[in-house]
C-alpha cells in the first residue's frame, strides 16, 4: 500500500507513474456545457463508453447491411456463435471456467432463470435468505418466486440484517440465521458486492456455510463483475448472475452474464426453462429433431442473442484483456485507498465512510454517509462537476474505476467536496 500524501502534486505524480494511466484516453469522458471533462464517479451504475465500441458495433451493422441473414454464417464474426467470442474473457474476469459462463438476457431475467433451476422449494424447505438491503430488483425477484411457488412473500423471506445502528452485515449473524432456520431455507441469494455499502462479501465463506445447511447458493454480482476478483468457481456457489453495463462498460441495458457451477454442467434432469438456443447447437437447424440439452452454462440460453449488444461487450472485454484484470485490481486498490485517505483527512463529522476499510472486503466504491441525510450536498457536488450518485436514505456513492479514473480525479473530487462543506 502506498504512503499517500496530501496535495495535487502527489496525485499528478501517481498518474505519471501509473502503467494503466493511458487507458483513460481510450474512453469517452462526459463533459460539462463548456466542454470541460466531468469527474465521473458512477462506473458502478453505468460504465463509460470505450472509443472502440462504435467500430465493433459498426462492423455488425455493416455485415447486416451487406449480408442480411447470411451474416449469421458469413459475417466477419458469424452471429450464430458470436457469444463464444465473449466466453473466455468473461469467464476469466469472474473467475469461472468457460463451461460455467454465458452471456445472455438481462440481469433480473437471468436471476429468475437461475431460480427456476436452483430454487426448488419443498413444503418444509422453501424459504429464501437474502441480505436485508439487497438491491430492490433482487428482493422483488425472490419475493415473486416465493409467490410463484405458492408461498407467502414475507414469511418465506429471511433477511440478513446489519446489527442495530450498524451498516455492515456480519457473518456471525448469518451463521445464527442458518443455525436457526437452515433446514427451512431452500436458497441463499446474496449480492456479492452490496450496491449500497460497497461491502464485498466472502463468497466462499457464505457458500460453504449455506451448503453445510443443505441450501442452494447464488450471488448477484452486478457490483462485482469487472470490479473485484469474484473467483466464482472456487467460491463453490451454485450460480451467479451479473450485468455488463456497470464496471464492464458495455452500454445501457446491455446483455448480462450467468455462472452455473461445473458440478451442474451435465445435469440434464435439472429443472429449467428451455428454448431453441438451449438445444444442441450442432443440430439446431435440423428443425424437426427432439430437444437435446446443451451441456454447461450455454444450456441455459433460450433465444438467439442481441448481437449489437454483444459487439459492445466484445469491445469492452478487449480493453480489459489489454489492461489485464490483475493489474486493474491492483490499481483499483491504490486509487480507492487514496480516496479513503483524502476523505479521512477531511476529518469532517458530517461524513462517514460506511464501506469496509479492508481492501479485501470492498471494490472501488466508497459509500459516504451524510449526516442528517443532507441531499443538498450531493446536489452541490453535481453542480461542481462531479457525477456521483445519491442512494436513499443518506449515502453518496463514488466509484473511482481503474480504467478511466485518475488520481487527479480523486483529488479534485475531494477538493470540491471540501469546498462545499
Ligand atoms: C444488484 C443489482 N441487481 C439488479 C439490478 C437491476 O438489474 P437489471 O439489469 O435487471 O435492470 C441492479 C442494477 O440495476 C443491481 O445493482
Ligand atoms: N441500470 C440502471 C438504469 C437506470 C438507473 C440506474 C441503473 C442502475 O444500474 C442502478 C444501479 N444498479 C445501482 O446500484 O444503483
Amino acid at each position: 500500500m502506498s504512503n499517500y500524501k496530501l496535495g495535487l502534486d502527489f496525485a499528478k505524480a501517481q498518474d505519471r507513474n501509473d502503467p494503466l494511466g493511458h487507458f483513460r484516453d481510450q474512453f469517452h469522458i462526459p463533459k460539462d456545457k463548456n466542454g470541460k471533462a466531468l469527474i465521473y464517479m458512477t462506473g458502478n451504475s453505468l460504465g463509460l463508453q470505450p472509443k472502440i465500441t462504435k467500430d465493433y458495433i459498426h462492423q455488425e451493422l455493416e455485415d447486416w447491411a451487406n449480408l442480411g441473414v447470411e451474416g449469421h454464417t458469413d459475417g466477419k464474426h458469424p452471429w450464430l456463435n458470436y457469444h463464444e467470442l465473449l466466453t473466455e474473457t468473461m469467464a476469466h474476469i469472474v473467475g469461472a471456467k468457460p463451461i460455467e459462463t454465458i452471456v445472455m438476457n438481462s440481469l433480473t431475467v437471468n436471476l429468475h432463470l437461475m431460480m427456476v433451476s436452483f430454487y426448488q422449494p419443498t413444503k418444509k424447505r422453501y424459504k429464501i435468505l437474502i441480505e436485508a438491503d439487497a438491491f430492490p430488483s433482487d428482493k422483488y425477484a425472490v419475493q415473486s418466486q416465493l409467490r410463484h411457488h405458492g408461498f407467502d412473500d414475507q414469511e418465506g423471506l429471511i433477511q440478513w440484517k446489519a446489527p442495530e445502528g450498524e451498516e455492515l452485515a456480519n457473518y456471525e449473524d448469518l451463521e445464527t440465521l442458518l443455525k436457526t432456520h437452515g433446514d427451512e431455507i431452500a436458497l441463499v441469494m446474496i449480492g456479492g458486492v452490496n450496491y449500497y455499502t460497497g461491502q464485498f462479501f466472502d463468497l466462499k465463506r457464505i457458500a460453504k456455510l449455506a451448503h453445510a445447511y443443505g441450501c442452494m447458493v447464488g450471488f448477484d454480482c452486478a457490483h462485482g463483475a469487472g470490479n473485484v476478483k469474484l473467483n466464482l468457481h472456487d467460491s463453490g456457489a451454485d450460480f451467479a448472475v451479473w450485468c455488463s453495463y456497470k464496471y464492464l462498460n458495455s452500454g445501457p441495458g446491455s446483455l448480462a452474464g450467468a455462472f452455473i457451477h461445473e458440478r451442474h454442467a451435465h445435469k440434464k434432469e435439472l429443472n429449467r426453462f428451455t428454448g431453441w438456443w438451449s438445444h444442441n447447437k450442432e443440430k439446431r437447424f435440423k428443425m424437426r429433431d427432439d430437444f437435446d440439452q446443451l451441456t454447461g452454462a450455454e444450456g441455459w440460453q433460450l433465444s438467439n442473442p442481441t448481437i449489437l449488444s454483444m459487439a459492445a461487450i466484445r469491445a469492452s472485454l478487449d480493453v480489459f484483456k489489454d489492461a489485464g484484470f490483475d493489474r486493474l485490481c491492483e490499481k483499483s486498490n491504490e486509487l480507492t485507498g487514496y480516496f479513503e485517505f483524502l476523505i479521512n483527512e477531511l476529518n469532517n463529522s458530517e461524513l462517514k465512510i460506511i464501506t469496509p476499510s479492508d481492501p479485501n472486503a470492498r471494490g472501488c466504491q466508497l459509500s459516504i454517509q451524510v449526516k442528517n441525510a443532507n441531499k443538498n450536498l450531493h446536489k452541490k457536488l453535481t453542480e461542481a462537476g462531479v457525477i456521483s450518485d445519491w442512494r436513499e436514505p443518506d449515502v453518496i456513492r463514488c466509484a473511482p474505476t481503474p480504467l478511466y479514473n485518475s488520481f487527479e480525479d480523486v483529488f479534485n473530487l475531494v477538493e470540491r467536496l471540501k469546498n462545499i462543506i
